[in-house]
This record gives C-alpha cells, sequence and structure tokens, in this order.
C-alpha cells in the first residue's frame, strides 16, 4: 500500500534574519481535510513560516510540496496566486466598495449562474445569506469575518492558511465563530494550517498540532497527546499552569514527599521535575493530623495548608502552602470549593498523569 499524499507538505524550511534562523529546519505535513495548528509563543516564527508557504516571503533553504508537486525550492517558484492557496488572517479587509455577494464572487471564475450559485452556497453555510446585497460596515466584525472565510473558500483553494483569524472577536462570538469555521472547512475538504498562540484555539480546533518554539518545530501530535505526554516542562507549562516538586534520583527511585516515584530512565545522582497539572491534584480532608493512606496509584499523601481559594466559574482554584518545604503547590476542583486559609488538608500526585523531566528542562519523559 502507498502511503497517501500529503495535500501540503514543506521539508526543511529555513529563514534566516539579520543572522537570526527564525525558521530553523521547520518540517511539516498537513493531509486533505484535516486542521494542523502551529502553536507557539509570540515571535517563535509562525508568521513567517505561513507566509513562505503563501510565497509572500522566501525561505533561504527548504522546500514546499501542494499534492506531492514541488512548488518551491530555493531556486524554482510557482507564484503565490497559482499555489491554490486561500488565506484568512487577523485584519482580513473586505473591499469596502463591493457588496458581500460580490466579495465572495471575487476571485471566482466561470459563469455569471455558476459564481451565483457558489456564492449562494457558501453565505448559506455561514448563515449569511440575506446579507448578500448589504454592504461591509453594515456587518459586525463577526459576520464581516465569516464574509471573509467565505471569500477565501469560494475558488476552492486546497489549502488555507490562517493566521490568528478570530483573535480579533470578542470571546462568546469567536468560539461561535471557530466552530462554525471548522464546519465549512471539513465540509470543504481544505487542508488547513492555522497560526495561533493559543492553547485553547488549536485544542479546540486542531487535528495536528505542530508545537513551535524558538523557529523549530518540539512536537507534534493529536491535541490529546500533546496535552498528555509533552515533550519537555517548557511544553506542559504552554497548556496550562503546573505545579513542580523536585527531586534526585536513587537506584531508578526517586525520593520526594509525595513517595517515591520510578524514574528508570534517569542516572543517579540526576536532579528530576516531577509536574503534574493542577486538576490531577487529589485533595484529601484531614482527620485528626492524620491523612489518608497511601495506595499505588497517588503515592503518599503530604500534608498542607489551604493558603487561598478563589471561585474561577466552571472550577476553583486553591493554594495550598506545603507543610514540608513552605512552597506553593495549586488544585483546581471541578464547581465550588472554596475552604478558609488554614485549613489543614493533605495532598496527593497521581501517577499516572505526572511527568517526570530532568531538571535543566531538556529530555524527555520518563
Ligand atoms: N521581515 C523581517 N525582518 C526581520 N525580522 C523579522 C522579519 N519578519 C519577522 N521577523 C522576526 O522573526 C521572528 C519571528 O516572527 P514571526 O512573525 O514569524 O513570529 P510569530 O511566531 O508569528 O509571532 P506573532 O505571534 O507575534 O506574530 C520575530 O523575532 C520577528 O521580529
Amino acid at each position: 500500500m502507498t502511503a497517501p499524499i500529503p495535500r501540503l507538505e514543506i521539508r526543511n524550511i529555513t529563514r534566516v534574519f539579520d543572522g537570526r534562523r527564525v525558521v530553523d529546519d521547520v518540517s511539516l505535513k498537513v493531509m486533505p481535510g484535516q486542521v494542523t495548528c502551529l502553536l507557539g509563543p509570540s515571535g517563535c516564527g509562525k508568521s513567517t513560516t505561513l507566509r513562505i508557504i503563501a510565497g509572500v516571503d522566501m525561505q533561504d533553504a527548504g522546500e514546499i510540496y501542494i499534492d506531492g508537486k514541488l512548488i518551491c525550492d530555493t531556486v524554482f517558484r510557482i507564484p503565490p496566486e497559482r499555489r491554490s492557496i486561500g488565506l484568512m488572517f487577523q485584519d482580513f479587509a473586505l473591499f469596502p466598495h463591493l457588496s458581500v455577494g460580490q466579495n465572495v464572487a471575487f476571485g471566482l471564475s466561470g459563469s455569471k449562474a455558476e459564481k451565483r450559485a457558489r456564492v449562494e452556497d457558501l453565505l448559506d453555510r455561514v448563515n449569511l445569506r440575506r446579507f448578500i446585497d448589504d454592504y461591509p460596515h453594515q456587518l459586525s466584525g463577526g459576520e464581516q469575518q465569516r464574509v471573509a472565510l467565505a471569500r477565501a473558500l469560494a475558488p476552492r483553494p486546497r489549502i488555507m492558511l490562517m493566521d490568528e483569524p478570530f483573535s480579533g472577536l470578542d470571546n462568546r462570538l469567536r468560539d461561535e465563530i471557530r466552530d462554525q469555521t471548522l464546519g465549512v472547512l471539513k465540509d470543504e475538504g481544505t487542508a488547513v494550517l492555522l497560526v495561533t498562540h493559543e492553547p485553547d484555539e488549536a485544542m479546540r480546533m486542531a487535528d495536528e498540532i505542530a508545537l513551535m518554539r524558538g523557529g523549530q518545530i518540539v512536537q507534534r501530535g493529536a491535541p490529546y497527546n500533546i496535552y498528555n505526554a509533552p515533550v519537555d516542562r517548557a511544553a506542559a507549562a504552554f497548556f496550562s499552569d503546573i505545579n513542580v516538586i523536585r527531586g534526585k534520583v536513587r537506584n531508578l527511585l526517586t525520593e520526594t514527599p509525595f513517595g517515591q516515584f520510578l524514574t528508570p530512565a534517569m542516572p543517579d545522582g540526576a536532579e528530576v521535575d516531577i509536574i503534574i497539572r493542577p486538576q490531577h491534584v487529589k485533595i484529601d480532608f484531614d482527620r485528626n493530623g492524620r491523612g489518608p493512606g497511601p495506595t499505588p496509584e497517588d503515592g503518599v499523601p503530604a500534608r498542607a495548608f489551604v493558603q487561598r481559594a478563589r471561585f474561577m466559574g466552571s472550577e476553583s482554584l486553591v493554594e495550598f502552602r506545603m507543610d514540608y518545604d513552605d512552597s506553593i503547590l495549586k488544585a483546581t476542583v471541578p464547581a465550588v470549593f472554596l475552604p478558609k486559609p488554614g485549613t489543614p488538608m493533605w495532598l496527593m500526585i497521581r501517577r499516572d498523569r505526572c511527568f517526570v523531566f530532568p531538571t535543566d528542562g531538556s529530555g524527555r519523559a520518563a
């Protein structure tokens, strides 16, 4: 069986600005109908990568393929308008002097009837058919954004490149428009590469996340895997608050106030960070100075005192001062849980939910 051909593939793309490798040997594939999110902090090279694929910037090394055909290397280059790529950016600009229908029809070829049918179909799918003869200034920001999506999709691009397309919208509208956009993109079978610095957006939209840092892709995978098996401490911290418990390896085990952790891949004497997200810290009540018994799953409980508790809407965030060294650990609890400051409690660390990394932050989970 032959491997399916990616709709978009970039190989070893590098871009140097002022002697700095802003994009450093980046390779990735996007399959038809798949949404890949390029996720990373500001300045990590996401937009530059997208601009190179769009053809508005040139790489210093590497190749771009669409449906297995080379479209650009450092010598050969198909111009942007012949790449069958749709673009959608935060500061999308609709043509103010054209109606909504004319905006969507702008890049279309074919008979008048064909164009009209395509425009009506797309506007139907973004629930804006009734605005077909209105002008952009008569629409809200979210509606304009959906027109921009319809316009970008009208010529049936094989690939859609989106750079923070939802960041100009307020929160509630954003969720709704993201979901609708995703639905339309999936229906069209377009391959999507979406750039974002927001983990939530990537988790919500992506089939695959490529996590980028310092010009490189440091990890890629399905949202579930990236979240639950981060490649290093920074990758874990990018998605949520984290708690760090430090320990030292002896005989393949790390001793901590929460009991022993298996650290088979670490040499004796190595310093390790045991990392746990706040929602995976287990909390139990104090019973006259005693906590629950140890278990293989959760290890040994450690005593703590509530420092403060805040209600966050769907969950409560409780900060604890640990009895063993006065450090602060955070735990989130569904719904309302607001114990008084000073209340003694016991915390446990779920062994199947923690990540272990060498303290310098490099390397992989044990
Ligand atoms: N034309 C340019 N000349 C010089 N430096 C540039 C140029 N374009 C981008 N850079 C630099 O390259 C780095 C990566 O920029 P890029 O816009 O790709 O990052 P990003 O991850 O998309 O960040 P953001 O989310 O803030 O847009 C930045 O440090 C930026 O200043």
